[in-house]
């Protein structure tokens, strides 16, 4: 596995090791002694998987409020998509900074993404199914958001976004 250092610190793509033969291939998509590399000896104590339809479609840009903060390992088996997170820890030299990558079910690339993060994609090809490993549990109260088009984010979405959700157009502005 490699893990690759995003402008955002403690934030890593990572890429898994494929193991390819006559019958397809095998990966490792998590190991604790991997993960232990970058400091990660968190749990994971959720899955979750979504299915986009549509091309265009943005979901985001969502955390959790402390103590329910979360660390979340991002991962595209359908599709492609444009993952993106902002940094809102207050006292990071690169807070309300954003990164993106392309992440899909062909480049295999995965992305880490620490507590105090928001995090949000956009779908780059109809039929996009991400999965999602979660250190805490969902917990509606501390659910919390940015806008994904905030003037003082100002993220370079690749596409014209299209189907948001009426929760994710009501996040409040910085
Ligand atoms: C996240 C989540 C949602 N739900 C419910 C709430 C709602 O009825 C339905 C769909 O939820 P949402 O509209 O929040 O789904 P979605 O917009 O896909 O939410 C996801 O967005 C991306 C960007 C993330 O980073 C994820 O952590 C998650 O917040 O599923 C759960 O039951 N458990 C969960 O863990």
């Amino acid at each position: 596995m490699i893990f690759t250092p995003t402008p955002l610190s403690g934030s890593f793509l990572v890429t898994p090791r494929v193991l390819g033969d006559h019958r397809g291939w095998f990966m490792r998509t998590f190991c604790r002694n991997s993960f232990a590399e970058i400091g990660h000896h968190k749990e994971w104590v959720q899955m979750n998987h979504s299915y986009t339809a549509l091309k265009g479609t943005l979901r985001g840009m969502h955390f959790q409020q402390p103590p329910y903060a979360e660390i979340k390992l991002v991962r595209c088996i359908a599709g492609a998509a444009f993952d993106v997170i902002v940094d809102l820890r207050e006292n990071s030299a690169t807070y309300l900074q954003w990164f993106g990558a392309e992440i899909s079910a062909s480049n295999k690339q995965m992305l880490y993404i620490p507590e105090g993060f928001a995090h949000g994609f956009q779908a780059l090809t109809d039929d996009v199914e991400l999965v999602y490993c979660h250190s805490e549990f969902y917990t509606p109260a501390a659910e919390s958001g940015v806008r994904y088009n905030d003037p003082k984010l100002r993220i370079q979405w690749p596409l014209k976004a299209v189907e948001i959700s009426e929760r994710d157009l009501q996040h409040p502005l910085l």
